[in-house]
């Protein structure tokens, strides 16, 4: 099929890519011409595993262009993937949007077409976004009939980090539509995916065991809150586990033991239950803010998610909390941030704890030194006003510094010379806020080591002779 893109972020660069890994001509069109340089270069404007491979073995079946003249008014699908970024108020901000419907409008063909909405967005914009389309088309030639267009909802799931992979090997594929063409349309499009037909590339493979993956055909509505439902369920899920760990440091238990001990619950599941500085990216706040906002609008509250919020943002304090009841007095000090990206394999810096921490920390009067493996330069680029001292290696993060704080558990990070890091140090406390480093080897090197919600003791364990009798988890 013939497809167009609008938006080359992470969500629009990852679904052309791998709709053309599969078979269809994509032709990606984007705003900012520093980015179609460089993906017309080959080479990928973000990081993200597995991106510049797949755009090498895709190459000959996409294109990249400015223009929606060249990639409308050929394209059977044509997919929004514009940025929705949060308003003061938590709705989002449409303008993006808003731009892509008219711009489809303005250059859609004869034939039929689905728009589809992968940008995450209110609950009615499919409709908006037709109405939009519409308009735009009356001013260029008359009526737009609906026999040429749907609009279909089709949000997106994949994670940063794991993008081509998630987009590959989807959990589910959920559409929403109001006609029935778009559902086929779409299935026969995802059919590769839907039916794992494929052959996977090499460097992602495919999950043992996955045959086919569940296609859920949905009203449009639907589809738009389940997007906002799914990110505002995981959101909460790890504020709950975060919550806890507040108090299993406060009564002496151990919050990996208790993630482990729910999370074995099927009903519960262990995914998402690692505790630690919270969440961050360019979504579960948004999308979190976004769902709040509107339920306003329908003159509701949801206070389950405004308290995930509420606990998520106290997490960043309680790590200036940690340090303080470590070295007593701020002003003065040097603190190293091990991380700066939102998450590890990724380079978005987008609500990243790292520079809230920053931020307040040099408002205590704190150095800061960081290291990051892959986010420093866009960091430089991005928050030129935030005064960090940007270090080459972890180990130059750790000379001199009063303490260092883990922020994003990459995993360079557990290879690290730990002992010579100990040694540079002024004092050797080390935060770790994902609870990623083995603490009794660090406290082994000589490292104050600070978790969250953690038991400083060592859980007992059951001895080998009765491990036959029962499958023994541990770890
Ligand atoms: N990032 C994620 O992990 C993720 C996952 C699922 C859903 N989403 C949702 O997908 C949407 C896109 O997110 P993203 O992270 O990819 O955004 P992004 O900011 O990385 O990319 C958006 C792209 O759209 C381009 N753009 C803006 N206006 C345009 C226009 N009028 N025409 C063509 N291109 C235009 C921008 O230049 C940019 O390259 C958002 O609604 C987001 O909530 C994101
Ligand atoms: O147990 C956990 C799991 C995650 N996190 C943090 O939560 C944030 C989000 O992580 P993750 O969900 O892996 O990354 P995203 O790329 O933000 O992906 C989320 O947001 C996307 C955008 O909407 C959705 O598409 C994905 O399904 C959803 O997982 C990160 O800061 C993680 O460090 C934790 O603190 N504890």
């Amino acid at each position: 099929m013939k497809v167009a893109v609008i938006g080359t972020g992470y969500v629009g660069i990852t679904t052309g890519v791998t709709l053309a890994y599969v078979g269809h001509h994509v032709t990606c069109v984007d705003v900012n011409p520093a980015k179609l340089a460089s993906l017309k270069a080959g080479k990928a404007p973000i990081y993200e595993p597995g991106l510049e491979e797949l755009l090498s073995l895709a190459a000959e079946r996409l294109a990249f262009t400015d223009s929606y003249a060249e990639a409308v008014p050929e394209a059977d699908v044509i997919f929004i993937a514009v940025g929705t970024p949060p308003l003061p108020d938590g709705n989002p901000d449409l303008q993006y949007l808003q731009a892509a419907a008219a711009g489809i409008g303005e250059h859609i063909g004869e034939g039929f077409t689905v728009v589809v909405n992968k940008s995450t967005v209110p609950i009615g914009s499919g409709n908006w976004v037709d109405a939009l389309i519409h308009e735009a088309f009356a001013t260029r030639q008359g009526k737009l009939f609906q026999e040429h267009l749907a609009v279909a909802s089709n949000p997106e799931f994949l994670r940063e980090g794991s993008a081509i992979h998630d987009s590959l090997y989807p959990d589910r594929m959920v559409v929403g539509a109001e006609d029935q063409r778009a559902l086929e349309v779409l299935y026969t499009l995802y059919r590769p995916i839907l039916e794992q037909t494929f052959t996977p590339p090499s460097f992602i493979p495919r999950p043992e065991g996955l045959q086919a993956v569940p296609f859920i055909a949905t009203d449009l509505t639907s589809a738009e809150l389940i997007k906002y439902s799914a990110n505002a369920f995981l959101a909460l899920k790890i504020s709950f586990i975060n919550e806890i760990a507040a108090l299993a440091e406060r009564v002496g238990a151990d919050v990996t033991q208790i993630a482990k001990g729910i999370g074995l619950d099927a009903r519960i599941g262990t995914r998402f239950l690692q505790a630690g500085i919270g969440w961050g990216g360019s979504c579960f706040g948004k999308d979190t803010a976004a769902l709040i906002a509107t339920a306003q609008d329908y003159g509701l509250s949801m206070p389950i998610v405004a308290a995930a919020r509420e606990v998520n943002y106290r997490q960043r304090e309680r790590i200036v909390e940690k340090l303080l009841a470590e070295l007593k007095i701020l002003k003065g000090r040097t603190i190293g941030l091990l991380g700066l990206a939102f998450k590890p394999n990724t380079d978005d810096l987008r609500d990243a704890p790292a520079l809230d921490i920053a931020h307040r920390l040099i408002e205590r009067g704190v150095r800061v030194r960081v290291h990051d493996p892959v986010a420093m330069e866009k960091a430089r680029r991005e928050h030129p006003h935030l005064a960090l001292h940007y270090c080459e290696t972890p180990e130059e993060v750790a000379e001199e510094a009063d303490a260092l704080v883990l922020v994003t558990e990459w995993a360079m990070y557990r290879e690290l010379p730990w002992e010579e890091m100990a040694r540079r140090m002024r004092r050797a406390v080390l935060v770790d806020g994902r609870n990623f480093l083995d603490r009794a080897q660090m406290a082994a090197l000589g490292f104050r080591y600070v978790g969250i919600g953690l038991n400083p003791l060592e859980p007992p364990r059951l001895a080998a002779k009765e491990a036959p009798r029962a499958v023994r988890v541990e770890g």
